[in-house]
């Protein structure tokens, strides 16, 4: 359960007489994500989500994040839509942490995406690229391969624990990155969203509806958020046979929605293996210290980083963009 801040009835109430969003009718917890904390709140004027943020969020970048969501709003992309305070700033404190409200987002997350719903992904992917083509602040991306050595320092032995040949598997990669330099690959570039997983996109039956959680969105190659996706969105995982399977209707699917609105260039053909098997590294280093550092008992279930060691060991033998059913 992803509530690391309680807030007070006093605190939400003084806090809410900030806005023009009248009294509060309900103020729950929200079970679903790892990263914040974040309520479902509704007022006499509305519904929306309360987010309090948490450790991996630096307070600097606040205004980015919240910049990009005006900016995806005011161009009709279906996201969530920063709520102003009635001075003017949307970006408050709350409990002695950073919070903001944003509106409601309707429509679900898929919990086994089909392959019509990644061609939808696909598509706003693409659309969430094109429209933030004129988005003139930037980002680093603070878990970049630069990050990654630093991330797997200390964790081999809880690794080896979770699978004997998993500080193998990593050391190679990481030194496989290490010579292949993704960042230094001249591809398009531009604003990512960089974590869109499949509970972060939402859906109305198989029709795409908006995309949340933009707090890792950062500038980039463009082409590694759609790697982030192949990874996020095309495997299969079968836990009770031990196995992770590549779904090349879905991977297809993906690429060619994504496709139908802005076409790769050869260069980020050519490189999305080698961006599938950087993303993949990613999201299994993060999962490897939430696993190694979340306290047992604590209200979150850290995410099992296996299933990102699976799909990395997929990417090590793909050699083409059509591995993945472009
Ligand atoms: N704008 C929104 N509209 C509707 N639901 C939302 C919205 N933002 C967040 N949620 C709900 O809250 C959950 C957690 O939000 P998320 O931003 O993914 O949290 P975290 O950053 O902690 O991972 C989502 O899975 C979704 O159910
Ligand atoms: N998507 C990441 C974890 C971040 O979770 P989110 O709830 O903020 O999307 C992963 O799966 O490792």
């Amino acid at each position: 359960m992803a509530v690391y801040t309680q807030v007070s009835d006093d605190a939400l109430a003084a806090f809410l007489d900030e806005y023009d969003l009248g009294k509060a009718l309900s103020f729950k917890g929200i079970a679903e994500g790892v990263e914040n904390s974040n309520y479902y709140l509704e007022t006499t004027s509305g519904r929306f989500i309360l987010t309090l943020f948490e450790k991996r969020v630096n307070a600097d970048d606040l205004p980015y994040f919240i910049g990009l969501k005006q900016h995806l709003s005011a161009k009709g992309f279906p996201c969530p839509q920063p709520i102003m305070a009635r001075d003017g700033k949307a970006l408050r404190t709350l409990e002695g942490r950073p919070a903001v409200i944003v509106s409601f987002l309707e429509g679900l997350s898929p919990k086994r995406p089909s392959p019509a719903q990644c061609r939808g992904l696909g598509e706003g992917l693409a659309r969430m690229h094109v429209a933030l083509s004129d988005f003139p602040m930037t980002r680093d991306n603070s878990l970049g391969p630069a990050a990654w050595p630093h991330l797997w320092q200390g964790q081999s032995e809880e690794a080896a624990k979770l699978q004997a040949s998993l500080p193998d598997l990593i050391d190679e990669a990481l030194a496989d990155i290490a010579e292949a330099k993704p960042q230094s690959l001249t591809l398009p570039r531009g604003t990512i969203h960089a974590d869109l997983f499949p509970d972060n996109a939402f859906f109305l039956g198989e029709d795409f509806s908006g995309i949340i959680d933009f707090y890792f969105a950062c500038t980039d190659a463009l082409a590694y958020d759609l790697a982030i996706c192949l990874n996020a969105w095309a495997f299969d995982d079968n836990p009770g046979r031990g196995a992770i399977d590549f779904n090349y209707s879905k991977g297809a699917n993906l690429i060619a929605g994504y496709e139908s609105v802005r076409p790769l260039e050869p260069a980020e053909r050519d490189a999305l293996p080698l961006l599938a098997r950087g993303a993949a590294l990613r999201f299994f280093l993060t999962r490897m210290v939430d696993w190694t550092s979340t306290p047992e008992g604590a209200l979150v279930k850290p995410k099992n980083p296996l299933e990102y060691a699976g799909r990395l060991a997929f990417h090590r033998k793909v050699t083409n963009a059509e591995g993945y059913g472009a």
